[in-house]
């Protein structure tokens, strides 16, 4: 469990990006959500310790973040940050993923099977020996995920997974974060896109001006008027709610109940 306890952070003794916020993430997926400068980073980089409170506690399965190194809190929590290319530095894929194993001191062969298997989970196998900056858009985001998976944390930060990418790269990492969710690890999802919140997320957390303005399920968080927050219902929603079928998550959900209408 992540729990974050009446946090503050004030930048360089001025600028207060969080304001007293209380949140727990357990294992499920979480959206993080909210308009330009909300401080929704600003909080994401106190679950691994990035950023230490200027006042309240992050304790992430029992550690409290301020008494750990970052190097320590990302066996348990990793951040797949938002354009990954800026993250890559290796020559070849297999060695950009190998690099976070080898520094928790794993085995060689360890450090190989861990590879190996987060390339298969993201569907990267056999690019082993690609530059990572050859890669399209949809593929640095998988090798971004694959880097992170190779460290097993049991906690994945992803910020803003699927922006710029196109509907088929998008569902590769929908599935990607699905099947990381069913394998039990805990998701925290910043996005601005409200598609995916739909489509993806148990809960949804609101900051406003680094306040939490809510927490709680995804239908009643649609349910709020979202406009005063820069923030607009997916389409989805809006045709389904003008069509009388309710709460929909999905276009598959849309269609079946199309199918059911006489
Ligand atoms: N290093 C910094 N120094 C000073 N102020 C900062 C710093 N980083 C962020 N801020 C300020 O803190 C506030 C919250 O920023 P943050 O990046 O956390 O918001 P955000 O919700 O992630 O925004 P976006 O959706 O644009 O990425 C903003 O007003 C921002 O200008």
């Amino acid at each position: 469990m992540i729990e974050v306890k009446n946090l503050w952070h004030v930048y360089n003794g001025k600028k207060a990006a969080i304001r007293g916020v209380d949140l727990t993430i357990g294992n499920e997926i979480v959206a993080l959500v909210g308009p330009n400068g909300s401080g929704k980073t600003t909080l994401a980089k106190h679950l691994n310790g990035l950023l230490k409170p200027t006042k309240g506690n992050v304790v992430v399965d029992g550690m409290d973040t301020r008494e750990y190194s970052v190097a320590e809190l990302a066996r348990v929590v990793g951040y797949v940050f938002q354009n990954p290319e800026n993250m890559f530095f290796e020559e070849n894929v297999f060695k950009e993923v190998s690099f976070g194993p080898k520094n928790l001191g794993l085995s060689e062969d360890e450090v190989e099977a861990r590879v190996r298997w987060a390339l298969k989970e993201t569907n990267l196998g056999g690019y082993e020996d690609r530059s990572p900056y050859s890669l399209s858009g949809g593929e640095k985001q998988r090798l971004a995920i694959a880097c992170i998976l190779a460290m097993k944390p049991k906690y994945i930060i992803l910020d803003e997974p699927t922006t710029g990418l196109d509907e088929k790269n998008a569902e590769a990492i929908k599935s990607i974060i699905r099947k990381l969710y069913s394998d039990g690890h805990g998701i925290l999802l910043i996005t601005h896109e409200m598609d995916l919140v739909l489509e993806l997320a148990e809960r949804v957390v609101l900051l406003y001006k680094g306040k939490k303005l809510f927490d709680g399920a995804v239908k009643e968080f649609f349910a709020l008027d979202l406009r005063a927050y820069d923030l607009d219902k997916p389409k989805l929603l809006h045709i389904s709610e003008k069509l009388g079928m309710g709460f929909l998550r999905d276009i598959n959900e849309f269609i079946n109940t199309l199918r059911m209408i006489p």
